[in-house]
């Protein structure tokens, strides 16, 4: 059964540090900047091992120490409430 959309609106209201994505996409963004690249993959080794978990994925793009990161559900084409356990997971993972 596909998760239900709450928009990215909704989700920005429940989780700090996120902004919504450019373009016609509903999906909220962050990009984190971290000391050095070890850091960085690091923080995306735990997101990766917490993504695989909950069976839900975060597009992102790397280089060297800034991980930008855009989270949608492609299953209900839009932001659900993953997203927004994912965010706050990477708010953590990103202070830890
Ligand atoms: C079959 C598999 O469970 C689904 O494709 C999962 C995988 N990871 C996912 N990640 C994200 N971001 N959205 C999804 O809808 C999604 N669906």
């Amino acid at each position: 059964m596909a998760p239900q959309k709450i928009g990215a609106d909704a989700a920005l209201k429940q989780v700090d540090g996120w902004t919504k994505a450019q373009g016609s996409r509903d999906a909220i963004t962050r990009t984190v900047k971290f000391d050095d690249f070890n850091a960085a993959f690091g923080f995306m080794t735990r997101v990766a091992l917490k993504a695989d978990k909950m069976d839900h994925h975060p597009e992102w793009f790397n280089v060297y120490n800034k991980v930008e990161i855009v989270l949608t559900t492609h299953d209900c084409d839009g932001v659900s409430a993953l997203d927004v356990e994912m965010a706050r997971f990477i708010n953590e993972a990103a202070s830890a």
